[in-house]
């Protein structure tokens, strides 16, 4: 796709499984790739972003995070020597009623997704880049809205109580704009269309919705973290018509509980999709997490 071409970086296309979805976008710079990686400093990460769009709407896909990219790749505070790499995950998608599939629809095109197939993608994601790239624990994962959800489901996997996929090496950092922290919560304030996507990705079981849930999870994120930075950063737009601020407060509430104070940003601008589209405000979140992962 050409928008995912992007000046000074080169694009890579990988699939992690057989569904057409089970694919990674990737950007490196231009450097010749084996002496980057033999050359960069621990201190360098890997910033990979999982998308939104409630589980289910085939126009969420790896390409959300091209103006991201764009915006990092020209920032000064972002140098070459501080990333590794940019990468952007797809995963399984539920059925959208808008969008409905013909019946002859090959398997590895069906969007039958049920919980725990994505999260079980994005662990399965992580594994094949580090199994390519050696990331270990240098990356900072970002989640935009439902994507928010995975990325705490990516630690949350690392506990017993989840256990979705084999574990993964954690992220040193993890950034959750406008993501969906407590399911129970969010469908008692807005039903509707809420409920409709929730129940078709985790069934109508409130217990089950609440063991997925960040903000409710049965173990504790400072536990499961183990040793490292754990920064997390949370960041909210009051222009948002979709994810409301007491979905990020929650979260921030947890995690304090659990030992870890994120940083709980509430004055993003712009609407809910926008602010990927847009690019600027997450880029900026990726460059204070990296100066906060860096600070000695
Ligand atoms: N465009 C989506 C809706 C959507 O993405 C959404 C709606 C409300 C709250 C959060 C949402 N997305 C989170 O990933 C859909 O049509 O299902």
């Amino acid at each position: 796709m050409s928008s995912a071409h992007i000046p000074g970086l080169n694009y890579t296309s990988l699939q992690y499984g057989d569904h057409t979805l089970q694919r990674v976008a990737v950007w490196q710079f231009d450097d010749d790739d084996d002496t980057q990686e033999a050359h960069a400093p621990a201190s360098a990460y890997w910033i990979i972003f999982v998308h939104g769009g409630a589980w289910r709407d085939p126009r969420n896909t790896v390409d959300d995070f091209v103006p991201p990219v764009q915006h990092m790749a020209a920032r000064a505070d972002l140098p070459k020597s501080a990333i590794r790499g940019f990468a952007s995950l797809d995963y399984r998608l539920s059925p959208h009623p808008q969008f409905p599939q013909d019946p002859s629809t090959p398997a590895k095109e069906l969007h039958n997704a049920r919980h725990p197939d994505h999260i079980r993608d994005v662990v399965s994601a992580l594994r094949f880049l580090d199994g390519k790239y050696g990331i270990g624990n240098n990356y900072v994962l970002i989640g935009h809205s439902a994507g928010g959800a995975l990325a705490h489901q990516v630690v949350m996997n690392s506990d017993a109580s989840c256990g979705w996929a084999p574990a993964v090496p954690l992220p040193a950092a993890l950034i959750s704009i406008s993501g969906i922290h407590d399911l129970r919560g969010m469908v008692a304030r807005h039903g509707g269309i809420y409920e409709e996507f929730t129940t078709g990705v985790f069934g109508p079981d409130k217990q089950v919705w609440d063991a997925v849930s960040p903000a409710t999870f049965a173990g504790n994120f400072k536990d499961v973290w183990g040793d490292g930075p754990r920064l997390v950063i949370l960041a909210n737009s009051a222009e948002d018509t979709l994810i409301d601020m007491p979905e990020l407060d929650v979260m921030e509430a947890r995690l304090i509980a659990d030992g870890i104070t994120p940083i709980a940003i509430r004055d993003l601008s712009l609407e809910h999709d926008d602010i990927w589209r847009e690019g600027t405000q997450v880029a900026a979140l990726v460059a204070k997490a990296v100066a906060k992962l860096q600070q000695p």
